[in-house]
């Protein structure tokens, strides 16, 4: 499954520096201070689970480091290249060819198959139409959905919609993946079941991954785990 599109921004890369580093992070919401100075580095193919209670700054954070939000203060680098000094053209390009996202819900298009949505990312990277749905069918295969591939997200159940968003978020094979609550909405089994297949399969292609969950069980799942508070991170 290897990707053919050349990719503008593949030429970033800095061998044993850790793929996303955080500096300084502020983010300031009219008076609300969501993040107070996070310093953070994600290492090559590491798993990061981020916890802390409501409020706390995780999405905030997330959202930063994943180039959708700029700080007020701070820098966030991944493998060495400045995000928030990118144009808006460039950060966009990273969002879809290099990062992979998970949300809570809503990223599916309802009018589209889970074979074309998982697709649609595919091709929005630069893939061919016909080699990016061989790729989507291999994903969903791969995550189970080999059955479901003609089903809109509307006829299939919450766990399974997950699995496609985690299908959607890795055709690309992005550098990082990130997940806000990606299963918050789910029974508690089902959740830790797609928890499970996202942090396996992020760590089978190679991806590191930053994970937003309340779960503890699936917070010692990942490599490492942080705990913000007050948007800083508990030492
Ligand atoms: N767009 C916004 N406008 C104003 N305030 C915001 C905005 N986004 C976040 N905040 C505030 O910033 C703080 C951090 O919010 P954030 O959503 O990052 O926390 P969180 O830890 O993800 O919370 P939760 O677990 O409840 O989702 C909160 O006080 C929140 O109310």
């Amino acid at each position: 499954m290897t990707s053919t599109a050349a990719h503008p921004l593949l030429e970033i890369t800095t061998p044993g520096q850790p793929r996303l580093v955080a500096r300084g992070l502020v983010k300031r919401h009219g008076a609300t201070t969501a993040l107070a100075g996070v310093d953070l580095e994600i290492g090559e193919e590491e798993s990061l689970a981020l916890t802390g209670p409501s409020g706390s700054g995780k999405s905030t954070l997330l959202h930063v480091l994943a180039g959708i939000v700029t700080p007020d203060e701070g820098t966030v680098a991944l493998r060495g290249r400045r995000v928030e000094g990118m144009s808006e053209r460039e950060r966009a390009l990273l969002r879809r060819g290099r990062f992979g996202f998970v949300f809570q819900h809503g990223q599916l298009l309802s009018e589209l198959s889970a074979l074309e949505n998982v697709a649609l990312a595919a091709m929005l990277d630069g893939e061919p139409r016909a080699y990016a749905e061989g790729l989507a069918a291999q994903w969903l295969a791969r995550l189970g959905l080999a059955g479901d591939q003609g089903r809109r997200p509307g006829e299939m159940s919450g766990g399974q919609v997950q699995r496609v968003a985690v299908a959607r978020a890795l055709v690309t094979r992005p550098d990082v993946v990130f997940a806000d609550e990606p299963a918050g909405l789910l029974d508690e089994a089902t959740s830790r079941e797609v928890l499970r297949v996202l942090v396996d399969s992020t760590r089978a292609i190679g991806a590191s991954l930053v994970v937003v969950t309340r779960d503890p069980l699936v917070a010692g799942w990942c490599d490492r785990r942080v705990e913000l508070r007050d948007g800083r991170l508990d030492p």
